[in-house]
């Protein structure tokens, strides 16, 4: 623990916040877009589902950063745990030991996930995944709902989407895909030059026979 995640837990317990927060590392599955990587994976759905139930709190909104409360992969963490804190607002009348708190951009922040081992190491993680092809065409259709000039460039039919599993067991099929994506001609057929078991042999196994094939 770095001395200033032991300076906030001790604040923590000297508070009596022995509370189990539940932060929600989200994520979706494009990591290489930093912009984008944690959207359109249905958070709203989850955040909304869980706060229907009475011993389930979230945080307030915060203005400054579009609701999410950013605090662990941000500057915001320098602001420390009665800022942070200062975002759950208990009732009263309400008893919980579950908070909880969703902000987008923890799943590529390289300090979160060690600032949150610091000052909740007790905290459980929920990562939403989604199909990838999924989550791009719903990200895209979000972006040309918001009329962003590269999402309006391309036409999604201009795109084919190959599931590199089928690639490595069933790569015949594949390629008629391409093909007839690719509205290339004469049609090759891959059938009679391929022959890849369909089980998951190593990858330089699958290489090799490939290779024979060719020749
Ligand atoms: N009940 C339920 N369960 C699972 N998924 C649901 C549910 N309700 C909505 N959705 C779908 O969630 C997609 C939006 O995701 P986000 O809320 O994370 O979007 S955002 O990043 O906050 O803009 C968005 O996906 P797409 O429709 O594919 O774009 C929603 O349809």
């Amino acid at each position: 623990m770095t001395n200033k995640g032991t300076r906030y837990f001790q604040i923590w317990e000297r508070r009596g916040k022995a509370l189990s927060v539940c932060v929600m590392l989200l994520s979706g599955t494009d990591q290489e877009s930093k912009q984008s990587n944690s959207y359109r994976v249905s958070t709203t759905a989850l955040y909304l589902f869980l706060i229907m139930h009475p011993s389930i709190i979230s945080n307030s909104p915060s203005p400054k950063t579009f609701e999410e409360v950013q605090f662990f992969n941000r500057n915001n963490y320098h602001r420390g745990i009665d800022w942070y804190m200062d975002f759950f607002p208990i009732p009263s009348n309400v008893t919980t030991d579950f908070l909880f708190e969703k902000s987008a951009n923890y799943f590529h922040s390289e300090e979160a996930p060690k600032r949150v081992a610091s000052l909740i190491p007790k905290a459980k993680i929920i990562t939403i995944l989604i199909d990838p092809s999924d989550r791009a065409y719903s990200w895209y259709q979000h972006q040309r709902s918001h009329e962003d000039p590269a999402a309006l460039k391309f036409s999604f039919y201009q795109l084919l989407i190959i599931d590199g599993q089928q690639l490595r067991t069933d790569p015949a099929t594949v390629m008629d895909e391409v093909q007839k994506f690719l509205g290339v001609s004469p049609h090759y057929n891959y059938s009679e030059a391929l022959t890849v078991l369909a089980d998951l042999r190593p990858r330089a196994t699958i290489c090799c026979q490939i290779s024979e094939k060719l020749g």
